[in-house]
């Protein structure tokens, strides 16, 4: 068996050694241009269309969850990549857990209202605040797929109202579901918190616009994690400048790096993260591609299929 890897920015030399220890019959190399040799597996971020083209592959997996970026190289290069070549991305290995880190830590951080307490200490003012109630702090995700699911549950140990939003109904104990566009409303309606984990799809770019945010309770946040293009910049900056927003926290951008003139910058009650909220994590990455591979070669029924139709 031979399986081809590319990544624009990880180590090859690591990645390839972890896969020759799980995969151990198989022969694995790095893919560099002019590479046409045979292959049955490739395993790619960001793949130049040469690497993939022409290939009769058993499948292609990609090394992230979010699998937009060779989507939309698919549209451009049909040719790269047959329908009826398989694609999979990855499925948790290790980024719901760093997910729950960044939700957690951010919610209970306005909860416990440190950023007004920064505020304050900038003003060198000692000034103890009414405390929040748990039950007026509603958090909604949008997105209730591998990472949404996991953020959902790492919250409900804390008490809060939790609900989440999804195209099909889901059934997460102690989450609300709300599903489909006719849904959405309702459970925008008193949601405090939003935490964005969709994926980058036609249906949801540019879903965290100025209707999607008046619909949210005064005082809100919202926290992205998924993609920069759900939200539209100049609707969020209006949120926060009009109060519906008090504060925002985003790990990514419609353009990365942000550029250095982009006011998200200086707002004073927006933070931000450069799209590190969660990483490939090489091995549960490897663990996670080797099975795959072991149960596509016995046949067997492999999870985290791309829909190329449905965008994720
Ligand atoms: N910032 C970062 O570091 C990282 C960001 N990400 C981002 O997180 C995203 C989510 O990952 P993951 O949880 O694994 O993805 P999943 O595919 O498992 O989950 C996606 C969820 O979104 C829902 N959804 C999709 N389209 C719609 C729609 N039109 N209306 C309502 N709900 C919709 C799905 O509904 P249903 O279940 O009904 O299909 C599903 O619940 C990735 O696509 C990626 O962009 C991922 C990793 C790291
Ligand atoms: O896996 C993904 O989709 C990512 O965004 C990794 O940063």
């Amino acid at each position: 068996m031979d399986i081809i890897f590319y990544h624009p920015s990880f180590n090859n030399n690591d990645w390839i050694r972890a896969l020759r220890q799980a995969l151990p019959q198989a022969n694995i190399r790095a893919w560099t241009p002019g590479d046409n040799a045979h292959a049955d597996y490739a395993l790619v971020w960001h793949p130049p269309v040469e690497m993939l083209k022409g290939r009769q592959l058993k499948a292609v997996f990609a090394l992230g969850a979010g699998v937009d970026s060779i989507l939309s190289q698919l549209h451009a290069h049909p040719e790269m990549l047959p329908e009826s070549i398989p694609l999979f991305r990855l499925e948790d290995t290790g980024m719901g857990l760093q997910m729950q880190e960044y939700a957690v830590s951010q919610v209970l951080h306005w909860f416990r209202r440190f950023d007004d307490y920064q505020a304050l200490k900038q003003q060198a003012k000692w000034q103890p605040l009414e405390e929040y109630e748990r039950e007026d702090f509603t958090i909604g995700v949008l997105g209730a797929g591998v990472l949404g699911t996991k953020v959902a549950e790492s919250l409900r140990q804390w008490g809060f109202p939790l609900r989440s939003w999804s195209r099909s109904r889901k059934n997460i104990p102690g989450v609300t579901s709300f599903a489909g566009g006719e849904e959405l409303p309702a459970f925008l309606h008193g949601t405090r918190v939003l935490i964005n984990l969709l994926p980058n799809t036609p249906e949801t770019t540019g879903i965290i616009n100025r209707a999607l945010l008046n619909q949210l309770a005064d005082n809100s946040y919202v926290i992205n994690l998924a993609r920069g293009v759900h939200v539209v910049e100049g609707d969020l900056l209006a949120a926060l400048e009009s109060g519906k927003l008090k504060g925002a926290m985003l790990d990514v951008f419609s353009r990365e790096p942000l550029p250095s003139d982009n006011p998200l910058w200086a707002h004073p009650r927006v933070a931000m993260t450069p799209h590190m909220a969660a990483t490939t994590r090489r091995s549960e990455a490897v663990a996670f591609i080797a099975q795959a591979i072991q149960r596509i070669e016995r046949g067997e029924a492999v999870s985290g299929r791309v829909d190329r139709a449905r965008g994720y």
